[in-house]
């Protein structure tokens, strides 16, 4: 134990004073420290990596259900040796959607009672397990209320202790008599999956393309502990919330795009009719080829439908081509002047001159376009893009999820010793950060990052102020020195208007070749004030070509690239559906996903995500919390605890009895 001289008691009067309070007796601050050093040694709890969840909701749930596969090695590490490889997976779908497995069970069981004595049985086990790197008292927290008694009963009775074999087995029977057994496994199999993943981590993109990030975002609100990493597409998101009519724009189109109208109709209650009459009224005759929806095999559009679709994602397109031209034209210091496009095309004889070249265009019909100032909303253009600004701001729901990004969200994070971002590090090609100016002032590394999150912070939270500007969470999305994006352009316009290829190129900034040198990935551990030796850096953003061969783990191990796709629309380009990361007091291990098919299989069949988990790091000695952040943090409060100890000993501090 610490020990302090009156003077440093002295110097720290106040703040004991205060402590004081909360730990009114010598008993109460000793017990405090007891508990605090016992939990020092406790393994480190389970942290999942997830990434580029891109609003696929379903494969995110059976991911969080499955926990990676980790939900499933519990089970087996438990009773493996007692169950078939049928029962094992028949007991892990019951784990991941207790609902529906029980009606399955209920209409094929015969002996129901039996299977339900079995069946809990069977879990406690698992979540006696599940249960056994933490406190009690973590335990008790994560207990559903009207259970809690008897799940801890359970937990900590042994069926084989004697004189409490018939205890045990009389709350199980009670359990079913009372027709309490769906709930009791539903509520169980809750606090399984909760144990199982101490932590989560989303290192960016949960909107956009999919049709559930809405969704997503409601279970990351449920969810006990998560922290998100801005990526590219929700700061496009945050902006649109933030009443920026460039991200709005953009938001609709992609929206539009993919057909996911769901999510802003129902999802947030974004009120489309003004686009939808707007678009039919000007495009009308316009079949809008090069407009209609990229629709997955699942989706079935009436051509109808896909007639208006096509039509309001022309007309949104023009609008945002004609907002993001004079959101560059207002920030000439964001020097993106390679983006002023409108002003380059030939309206007479519709062709473009990008850089030196001139391509044709794949249009011809630009009814709302001035070739004088083909940046200029039309009167009509700008009453549909206000009104839906006035929606955006309005939808409670989009506003609460956006306010859940500003609170759990950053650009970047560091979290045991590991540093996590969406998407790259401004960098010069030399290997040196590179100096950029904001608001007058050239930052690098850490500190621009800093720079960038205030001002992010600022733009949105001042969204009501007059003067406030929001086109820094636009220039988050597409410049190139955006962290959250790290492309030298955003080719949208080029992919819309120009059927050649060679303009569509995007090209990764330095930061891309660079890291995957060791010596650069540490120099990045460094600045960010965290050790290289056993730091990593974690991304997503970049699609892991794994077909073509491409490997996840980069610059040695230092570097763990995630984003294998969860994005359904990119899965034919990675070859699979997804890494996942895993760190557990063991080291840190990597998971890669085969699509997911669907929760009816899931339950029908017991087919899992097939997924191959791979050992990316083992740790020498097992990880102890006191090896993380917490355990830093309650080795703080050890020490103020002692030095409390020390002035009631002392009479420095009276014990207030
Ligand atoms: O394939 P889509 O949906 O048309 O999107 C293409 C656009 O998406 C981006 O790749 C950004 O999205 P990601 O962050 O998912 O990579 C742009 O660079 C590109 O212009
Ligand atoms: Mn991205």
């Amino acid at each position: 134990m610490n020990q302090f001289n009156v003077k440093e008691l002295i110097a720290e009067q106040d703040y004991l004073e205060l402590l004081s309070r909360r730990f009114p007796t010598i008993s109460k601050a000793a017990t405090e420290v007891i508990n605090l050093k016992s939990i020092l040694n406790l393994p480190k709890g389970t942290e999942h990596f997830l990434t580029d969840l891109h609003g696929e909701y379903e494969a995110f749930n059976h991911v969080m259900n499955n926990g990676s596969g980790v939900v499933k090695r519990r089970i087996i590490d438990t009773l493996g040796k007692f169950l078939s490889q049928n029962e094992i997976n028949d007991l892990a779908s019951l784990i991941y959607y207790p609902e529906e497995k029980l009606q399955l069970v209920k209409d094929q069981e015969e002996n129901l009672s039996d299977w339900y004595e079995i069946s809990i049985y069977r879990l406690i086990q698992v979540c006696r397990d599940a249960s056994s790197k933490y406190t009690r008292s973590k335990v008790r927290k994560a207990l559903p209320v009207d259970f809690a008694y008897i799940i801890e009963e359970l937990l900590h009775e042994d069926e084989y202790r004697f004189n409490k074999k018939d205890y045990y087995n009389q709350i199980i029977q009670t359990i079913v008599e009372l027709d309490r057994a769906d709930d009791f496994i539903i509520a169980i199999s809750a606090v399984i999956k909760r144990l199982t993943v101490d932590h989560l981590h989303i290192i960016g993109d949960v909107y956009d393309r999919g049709p559930g990030p809405h969704i997503i975002m409601d279970t990351l609100i449920n969810h006990h502990s998560a922290d998100i990493q801005w990526g590219n597409h929700d700061i496009l998101w945050m902006g649109a919330a933030a009443g920026d009519r460039s991200c709005i724009s953009n938001v609709l189109r992609i929206s539009l795009r993919y057909a996911n109208m769901d999510i802003l109709e129902e999802g947030y209650g974004i009120n489309l009719f003004p686009l939808a009459t707007f678009a039919m009224n000007t495009y009308q005759g316009d079949n809008c080829q090069k407009f209609k929806p990229k629709l997955s095999a699942d989706d079935i559009v009436p051509d109808a439908d896909i007639d208006l679709l096509a039509k309001m994602h022309k007309a949104i397109s023009i609008i945002q081509f004609k907002l993001e031209h004079e959101t560059v034209l207002n920030h000439p210091e964001y020097e993106m002047q390679d983006r002023l496009l409108l002003d380059k095309i030939n309206y007479d004889d519709y062709t473009i001159t990008i850089g030196s070249d001139v391509y044709k265009l794949n249009l011809r019909t630009f009814p709302t376009i001035d070739p004088k100032e083909p940046w200029k909303l039309t009167a009509e253009e700008k009453s549909v893009i206000d009104k839906l600004r006035y929606s955006f701001l309005k939808s409670e729901k989009l506003q609460k999820h956006i306010r859940f990004m500003f609170a759990k969200g950053s650009i970047y994070l560091r979290y045991n010793n590991n540093l996590l971002f969406h998407a790259s590090i401004p960098m010069n090609p030399d290997g040196t950060f590179k100096k950029i100016k904001l608001k007058g002032l050239e930052k690098t590394g850490k500190e621009l990052l800093d720079q960038m999150e205030q001002m992010a912070r600022e733009a949105y939270f001042g969204r009501e102020k007059k003067n406030n500007s929001t086109d820094f969470l636009w220039y988050l999305w597409c410049h190139q020195d955006s962290p959250l994006f790290g492309k030298d352009k955003m080719a949208t316009l080029e992919r819309y208007l120009v059927d050649d290829k060679k303009p569509h190129k995007e090209n990764y900034t330095p930061y891309y070749l660079l890291v995957n040198e060791e010596k650069t990935a540490k120099m990045i551990l460094e600045e960010f004030g965290l050790d290289p030796e056993t730091g990593h850096i974690i991304n997503g953003h970049v699609p892991v070509k794994v077909g073509k061969g491409e490997n996840p783990i980069k610059a040695n191990g230092k570097l763990l690239v995630i984003d294998g796709g969860f994005a359904k629309a990119y899965q034919k380009e990675t070859g699979i559906a997804g890494y996942t990361l895993i760190y557990n007091s063991y080291g840190l291990l990597l998971a890669s996903h085969e699509p997911f098919e669907s929760v009816e299989k899931a339950v029908n069949d017991g087919i899992d995500i097939r997924s191959t988990v791979r050992v990316v790091e083992k740790v020498v000695d097992r990880k102890k919390i006191s090896d993380t952040d917490i355990g830093s943090n309650l080795k703080k409060q050890i020490y103020y605890l002692e030095m409390l100890l020390s002035a009631f000993h002392k009479g420095v501090i009276k014990e207030k009895i």
